[in-house]
């Protein structure tokens, strides 16, 4: 469609439409748009230069087109786009394309079937092995888009051909037994799936080993109660009626919120995850971070079982507080975050885990700004660990804290404890390592921490 010259974008557009115009009423015409958001974009969006300008100008002539069909009835247009949002409206409203219809990601059945149809012509020139499980395949393929089945089943197939071609570069040389090898097998189907990852989604795999790095721990009973909380919050979004699905997670630095909500989505085998952090974000203008937030609910919305987690929501929104009442924050990005919070569809099972420093029962800018109480169904502290806690999970990760006096009211976040338990481990290679009150004492200090025996809170070094 996009032509060289001003006005021939437009004059194609009206051909096709005369072509059909001027056929028979019997023939029927069908107009298909590919990349719809590619051209048809938002009128005015641009930045006022000449290729802007005529970009406007075609959405005016399809729009001229499309009324003009009313008149005739053998032409049916079609539009298809993964961006719907970025669409003119005007083109979306009744009398334009005013049947739409969303084609999510395939479920399994759709999935076995698109698998059968790209390996079709392999068994028929029997190129592929008897052991393939297409479903199999297509279980553990739950978050694949079409396309990406096809390029799993494309990178199978070279996986197969370089197998051979590694060992023999002359085709005419084939043996029988080369001929075998380059059958496409289950173990092409695996490396496959492991090299092209879906794109609704984080690395599951990624996700696992940065933020357990050694493993999830129990810490405490109100870590348990919030773990389960939210496992269950995220099952019961998947049923009709569902109510919680904007959890809010708070409690002070360090104390495993972002951990325990990813761990929580994990557990319960969401189809779509993705973890914002501010981290992620960095260099990128507030426009850029408001699309990429705003991308992220929009593919969960699409996706069957949807986790997101946005951490550290201060951060995300850039909250500088000066007291309680005053401060600055990215307008753009708080405006991206409550409009995509608030305007979940209640038909999606999505559901958010959203972490915070502040307390949200609290009066605070950060809670003024992100507007805690109206935009969370519900919200869940975390704690720092207390004496026992901090003793019971030293000696998960095979650390006797037993001799270690602690002030009854002591508070340790969990961040603080690894870094101690971590640092005392790598200095011997015994089972478990018995710390005295001197050792332990000592490496608080060098981590800068208050005296935990006496303080009522241990505090974490400064961020
Ligand atoms: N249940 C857990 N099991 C094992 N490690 C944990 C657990 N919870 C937290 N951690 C570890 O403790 C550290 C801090 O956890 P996390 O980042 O989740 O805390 P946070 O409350 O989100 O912190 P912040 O307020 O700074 O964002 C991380 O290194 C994480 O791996």
């Amino acid at each position: 469609m996009v032509q060289k010259y001003l006005g021939e974008s437009e004059k194609q557009l009206r051909q096709f439409f005369d072509k059909a115009q001027s056929t028979s009423e019997d023939d029927v015409h069908f107009i298909i748009f590919d990349e719809l958001d590619a051209i048809f974009r938002e009128r005015g969006r641009g930045d006022g230069s000449a290729a802007s300008m005529a970009y406007d100008s075609v959405v005016n002539a399809l729009l001229t087109q499309m009324d003009g069909l009313n008149e005739i009835n053998n032409v049916i247009v079609f539009g298809m786009t993964n961006r719907r949002e970025l669409i003119d409206p005007a083109l979306l409203r009744p009398g334009r394309f005013e049947v739409q219809v969303e084609i999510g990601l395939p479920d399994f059945d759709g999935r076995s079937a698109i698998l059968r149809i790209h390996t079709e012509e392999m068994k028929e020139n029997s190129l592929l092995d008897d052991g393939v499980d297409l479903d199999e395949i297509a279980r553990r393929t739950s978050r694949y888009s079409g396309a990406e089945l096809a390029g799993i089943v494309r990178n199978a197939a070279s996986l197969a051909v370089s197998r051979v071609m590694d060992r023999t570069l002359d085709a005419s040389s084939f043996s029988t037994e080369d001929m075998a090898n380059m059958k496409i097998n289950m173990e092409d189907f695996m490396t496959a799936l492991r090299e092209l990852k879906p794109a609704y989604t984080d690395h599951f795999d990624n996700v696992n080993t940065f933020y357990f790095p050694h493993g999830f721990l129990p810490l405490s009973l109100q870590h348990e109660n919030a773990h389960e909380l939210c496992v269950s919050a995220i099952t019961q979004a998947r049923l009709p009626g569902a109510t919680a699905r904007r959890i809010l997670l708070f409690g002070p630095p360090g104390t495993g919120k972002t951990t325990l909500a990813v761990h929580a989505a994990l557990a319960s085998s969401p189809d779509y995850l993705k973890v914002i952090r501010a981290s992620d974000l960095v260099e990128l203008t507030d426009a850029h971070k408001s699309q990429r937030i705003a991308a992220a609910f929009r593919d969960a919305e699409k996706a069957k079982h949807a986790v997101v987690v946005l951490d550290d929501l201060e951060r995300l929104a850039e909250i500088v507080s000066t007291n309680h009442l005053q401060g600055s924050f990215s307008h753009a990005v708080v405006h991206t975050l409550l409009t995509s919070l608030t305007s979940i569809s209640p038909a999606s099972s999505m559901i958010v885990l959203a972490t915070t420093r502040h307390d949200p029962r609290e009066t605070s800018f950060a809670s003024n700004a992100l507007q805690f109480q109206q935009t969370f169904d519900t919200t869940v502290r975390v704690p720092a660990l207390t004496p026992s806690d901090i003793r019971s999970t030293a000696l998960a990760l095979d650390c006797d804290l037993s001799h270690v006096r602690f002030a009854a009211a002591a508070r340790m976040p969990v961040r603080s404890l690894l870094q101690v338990v971590h640092t005392l481990r790598a200095t011997t290679s015994n089972a478990t390592i018995v710390i005295d009150q001197a050792t332990f004492d000592s490496h608080m200090l060098e981590f800068g921490f208050e005296d935990h025996a006496h303080a009522h809170t241990a505090a974490p070094a400064p961020e």
